[in-house]
């Protein structure tokens, strides 16, 4: 008789002798081993004489074992579909290509996503690297507001405030102001740019307020006085409300201009001053006279808590070029040896102050609690003759001095008493004079370099006449806002059409020669005016009343009209030239802001790719699932389509269909790619005899998908079974298999000559590949002893055994030798590499 198989390889048994008759009926799958196959019973009526083998064949049993339990991965295996019929194959086929068009789409959106991260050249744009700022904590951080916070000091003091760890939001409506003053900040967590007019209400949860909004120097702030008086009176009562709806500290930025031309000398803040309230300063004096007022009325009468600084002449880098004020002026005429001009005798005094310390005593009074007026400046004073010899020893120019008529109601002395900061604020300035001025010479040096640089690159051409120009001669309102682009337009047109009544400021006459930075040689003689009200100029009524910078004026000599026609060449060469400059001044402006918005658009562009990044991640996820669904889903129609086969084949009583049958669904269930990579890192490589035989090759294709392995002598599997693997894998599910067929009239050729002459098995590795499949997950002995059981009953009868079933439960896989000791008497040993098949 029988020495007994290996439970499993019994289970061969009714498969190769009743092949033709096979039906499948059921699936097991033992996930532990990853395969899954037919139960089937046999159906002998249906199986041809033939094709029934003998039990002898069996002897080749010994052969299974070279493909041992190990050589298996652990596969996910899923349950095939059960038998569906023609329509709903269809249905399914139908929304498996819907699914995979739907991951192609997929795909191509992640592609041209990535695409546009790829083409984007914002990589190029280096991070930013900002000034090192303290580290506070949250309770001693403070969160302050600043307007005016991108003018010539209020940057300086953002600076300060943020190096010191706070939050800063300056605030500007940049008349004055300039970006590029606060530009490296730009994009830092603690710093926030705000353009707003503090004319407007402003709403923001702040600490406190420095509120130093308005223009100061002179030219500035006489262009459009009531602007300057609105700026300082309604701009103050915001922030004063502001700050006491927020309980924040204010400190005001006054000046020492509140003293008008002082007759106590020098002034200490208990001094009242002495303005004139109708002069052309009076917009700016009394503005902060009336900003003072303000202050100390809110304190008393809404308990704000209050801080007045009341600043002196104060010099440094990042005064704007334009700026007008006298050490702007000296410097830059100094630096292109260009004739200083002196307003006046030069007699008057000032005391001048570097930027650096200001900015210190400025934090210094707010972080105090001195709620009166505290004076800050340096009490080095100077005559301005003495101090135009100063910059120009220190510029080393050869400049020549000249005198030029005086301005109205300029003081004609001050100095700060500073005994009330020393005392109650402990500041005082550190910065001398002299090596202020040295720093703010390099600064303008810089500048003048740049600006040349710029106009040899892009030399200026004076561009088409605004609209506005076609409001020249007639009468025009001069708005009261602070618009720089029409600023001088609105000045030439006022000029035109109303005189030159207002300013006392001295008028440069430039020429149309003039170059933007040019220094002014204005003499004294055509400009000066006695008294306000009266009118402002001693030149024709058609000459401009445009603000004294450094870059407008010329020689008063040249300025005055021997006719009207002249006068109006005059004019006319004018407003083109401060045309000219004014599109110089908002190109530079439109460049800041270029600056910034680059700035801006990186973060932004470093939100959004994290942004990108996450959802393509998401969308990788999503596509994985869904390549998932779909590779579920067609390999359930595979086993499906295999089982239809396979009935196929056993109604026709072909065996190797049948075979092609299992062997496909054994293929198809290791197309799972995160198992066959985990295989491939964990598995041995297996071998199989014969495997590039006859059905040999249908073995290393379900072999190749999910591990490596070479066949005896032969090539690796990875690279052979291409072609094998495609016309088995991917034959079309419903569609005709033509190739299959093609191969199967082959087969059956042979297999019947093979069972003619009786050596079907011995040369059939793809029979051995199902053996050793079936019998490598034979390893737990409750299964090999049930399997057996039904499989001797198949044997027997197989008619009565029509429904195998075997659940997933009964799979549990146990170690051959720990539970040796439970295997029946009667059952085979459980290791199949063992076990010795003798089929009598
Ligand atoms: O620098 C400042 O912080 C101060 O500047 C101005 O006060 P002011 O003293 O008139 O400033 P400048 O325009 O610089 O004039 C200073 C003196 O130099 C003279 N000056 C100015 C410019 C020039 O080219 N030549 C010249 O002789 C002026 O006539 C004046 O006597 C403002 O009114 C103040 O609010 C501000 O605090």
């Amino acid at each position: 008789m029988v020495v007994a198989p290996p439970p499993f390889t019994t289970l061969l048994c009714p498969s190769p002798f009743t092949l033709d008759a096979i039906r499948c009926r059921r699936w097991i799958r033992c996930e532990k081993f990853d395969v899954t196959f037919f139960l089937t019973s046999v159906d002998a009526s249906k199986a041809p004489p033939q094709h029934i083998l003998s039990h002898d064949s069996l002897r080749c049993h010994r052969l299974f074992n070279t493909v041992s339990l190990n050589d298996f991965s652990p596969n996910v295996v899923q349950k095939p579909l059960d038998s569906l019929d023609k329509a709903s194959k269809v249905e399914l086929l139908k929304r498996i290509e819907d699914l995979q068009s739907e991951v192609d789409d997929l795909k191509k959106l992640m592609k041209s996503k990535g695409g546009v991260e790829e083409s984007q050249s914002f990589q190029t744009i280096p991070s930013r690297v900002y000034p090192e700022v303290r580290f506070r904590s949250e309770r001693t951080r403070k969160r302050i507001l600043v307007t005016g916070g991108t003018g010539f000091v209020g940057s300086h003091l953002v600076d300060k405030l943020l190096l010191d760890g706070h939050e800063v939001i300056a605030l500007d409506n940049f008349f004055t102001g300039r970006r590029r003053n606060v530009e490296h900040w730009i994009g830092h967590s603690n710093f926030e740019l705000v353009h707003h007019d503090v004319v407007n209400s402003y709403f923001v949860e702040v600490d406190q307020i420095y509120h130093l909004a308005s223009p100061a120097s002179p030219p500035h702030y006489m262009y459009n006085p009531v602007k300057t008086i609105k700026t300082n009176s309604i701009g103050t009562i915001n922030m004063l409300g502001l700050a006491k709806r927020v309980k924040a500290t204010i400190l005001l930025a006054s000046t020492s201009e509140i003293y008008g031309d002082p007759e106590v000398h020098p002034q200490p803040e208990s001094y009242w001053g002495h303005v004139n309230p109708i002069g052309p300063r009076s917009c700016y004096d009394e503005g902060k006279r009336v900003a003072e007022s303000l202050m100390v009325a809110y304190a008393k009468q809404e308990q704000v808590d209050i801080r007045i600084a009341r600043i002196f002449n104060t010099f440094g880098p990042r005064m704007h070029m334009n700026d007008g004020r006298v050490v702007s002026n000296f410097i830059i005429q100094a630096i292109q040896d260009k004739p200083i001009t002196i307003y006046g005798n030069g007699t008057q005094t000032r005391s001048f102050q570097f930027v650096d310390d200001l900015a210190d005593g400025l934090i210094a009074l707010m972080n105090s609690n001195v709620t009166s007026p505290v004076n800050l400046g340096n009490p080095e004073e100077h005559t301005i003759s003495d101090f135009a010899h100063i910059i120009k020893d220190l510029v080393g120019s050869k400049s020549e001095i000249e005198h030029m008529d005086g301005q109205i109601d300029d003081p004609q002395q001050r100095k700060p008493d500073i005994r009330k900061a020393a005392e109650m604020i402990d500041w005082q300035p550190k910065v001398k004079m002299h090596d202020g001025i040295r720093k703010t010479i390099e600064y303008f040096r810089k500048e003048i370099h740049d600006e040349e640089k710029k106009r040899r690159i892009d030399p200026l051409m004076p561009g088409p006449p605004s609209k506005k120009w076609k409001g020249v001669g007639e009468d025009e309102e001069k708005d009261d806002s602070f618009d720089e682009d029409d600023e001088v337009l609105d000045v030439i047109i006022s000029q035109r059409t109303q005189g030159s009544n207002q300013s006392s400021r001295p008028i440069t006459d430039p020429s149309s020669s003039v170059s933007p930075i040019t220094p002014p040689t204005v003499t004294s003689s055509s400009r000066f005016v006695t008294s306000p009200g009266e009118t402002a100029y001693k030149t024709t009524p058609t000459s401009s009343r445009i603000r004294p910078s450094v870059f407008s004026g010329s020689r008063s000599s040249t300025t005055t009209p021997t006719s009207s026609n002249e006068s109006q060449s005059s004019a006319i060469s004018q407003g083109e030239f401060i045309a000219v400059k004014f599109q110089l001044g908002n190109a530079q402006r439109e460049k800041d802001e270029l600056k910034y918005k680059l700035a801006k658009a990186n973060e932004d562009f470093v939100a959004e790719k994290k942004r990108m990044e996450m959802e393509n991640a998401k969308l990788l996820r999503k596509m994985e699932e869904k390549i998932k669904v779909t590779e579920l889903e067609v390999n359930a129609l595979r086993m499906s389509n295999a089982s239809m086969r396979a009935e196929t084949s056993m109604a026709g009583g072909d065996l190797n269909q049948s075979m092609m049958s299992i062997s496909s669904v054994g293929s198809s269930q290791r197309i799972n790619p995160y198992s066959h990579r985990e295989a491939r890192a964990t598995q041995s490589v297996p071998r199989l005899s014969g495997g590039n035989g006859f059905h040999g090759s249908d073995i290393a294709a379900t072999f190749t998908h999910n591990q490596s392995m070479t066949m005896e002598g032969e090539m690796s599997f990875q690279d052979v079974p291409s072609q094998v693997f495609d016309s088995v894998m991917d034959t079309p599910i419903l569609e005709s298999i033509t190739p299959i067929e093609k191969k199967r009239e082959t087969w059956d050729k042979k297999l019947q000559a093979d069972l003619a002459n009786e050596h079907v098995l011995d040369i059939s590795p793809f029979s051995q590949y199902i053996l050793s499949t079936i019998s490598s997950i034979a390893v737990s002995p409750q299964v090999d002893k049930e399997l057996y059981s039904l499989l001797e009953k198949m044997i027997k009868n197989p008619l009565e055994q029509d429904i195998v079933e075997i659940g997933d439960s009964q799979f549990s896989p146990v170690s051959s030798q720990e539970d040796s000791s439970s295997i029946p008497p009667n059952s085979p040993p459980s290791s199949p590499s063992s076990a010795p098949i003798c089929i009598d």
